[in-house]
């Protein structure tokens, strides 16, 4: 589970999160929606704890910078950051080392033939495409089976065959309790995926709603989007 509470965050001159609180439940898909500048990937950011904040986020119970919280929380950045001098094969198996994991092999297999890389496994981070570099960035976070995942538009960059075992795969994990977190301004990309939506707008939550509350009050998260970023919060 992760649960961030009043979380603000200001760069020296920009307020980029504003008292934000939200729970994302095992085996739920949390989506953070928002146009440019929202303040989405700081949120990311702040969880993942590669940023100094203010308030309280926790990951399944742990404050998230501590280790147990780092051992179950995974993130795909939205510019992969490889070695240049690792091969596809030797990023997993540096992860599978970091985070001691055992009998970690099938599992990287099976997700480097998901993501079309078995045949790439042998090239070095710097001899690999956009779209194959966040492929690996994907497999690497998945390689520990975190309980608490954070995507940072995962779907930029990456080819359709790619998307279609992403969104198994978000599915497949929340089958799996995991606690998943997209953030993204492509609203079709995650459509059919998100059991709840934050809809960010200058930093702060502007709207949260569960798919139940839409389909119960037949609401679209897509007209609500526009009316909010279009116009006044709601
Ligand atoms: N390193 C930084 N220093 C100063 N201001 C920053 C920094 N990073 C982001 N900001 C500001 O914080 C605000 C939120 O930015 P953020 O990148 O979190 O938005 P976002 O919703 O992820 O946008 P996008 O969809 O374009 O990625 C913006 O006003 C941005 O200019």
């Amino acid at each position: 589970m992760l649960a961030v509470s009043h979380l603000t965050k200001r760069y020296s001159s920009a307020l980029a999160n504003a008292d934000i609180s939200f729970v994302v439940q095992p085996g739920e898909v949390s989506v953070l929606l928002g146009p440019n500048g929202a303040g989405k990937s700081t949120a990311v950011k702040c969880i993942v704890g590669l940023l100094r904040f203010e308030g309280e986020i926790t990951v399944c119970g742990h404050p998230n910078k501590s280790l147990e919280a780092k051992r179950v929380l995974g993130y795909v950045p939205e510019m992969p950051a490889l070695y240049e001098l690792l091969t596809v094969e030797e990023h997993l198996e540096f992860i599978a080392r970091a985070y001691e994991l055992k009998d970690w092999k099938p599992w990287a297999q099976t997700l480097m033939d998901r993501f079309e890389l078995t045949d790439k496994k042998d090239k070095l981070g710097s001899e690999l495409s956009k779209g194959m570099q966040q492929k690996v960035s994907i497999c690497a976070a998945l390689l520990p089976v975190p309980k608490v995942i954070l995507f940072d538009e995962p779907m930029v960059g990456l080819d359709p065959h790619a998307i279609k075992e992403l969104k198994k795969l978000f599915l497949e994990l929340k089958q799996g309790g995991c606690s998943v977190i997209i953030s993204t301004h492509m609203l079709d990309s995650v459509d059919e995926l998100w059991d709840s939506a934050h809809i960010m707008m200058g930093g702060r939550i502007a709207a949260s709603r569960t798919r139940e509350e839409i389909e119960r009050q037949n609401e679209n998260l897509e007209d609500l989007f526009f009316q909010i970023t279009e116009g006044g919060s709601k």
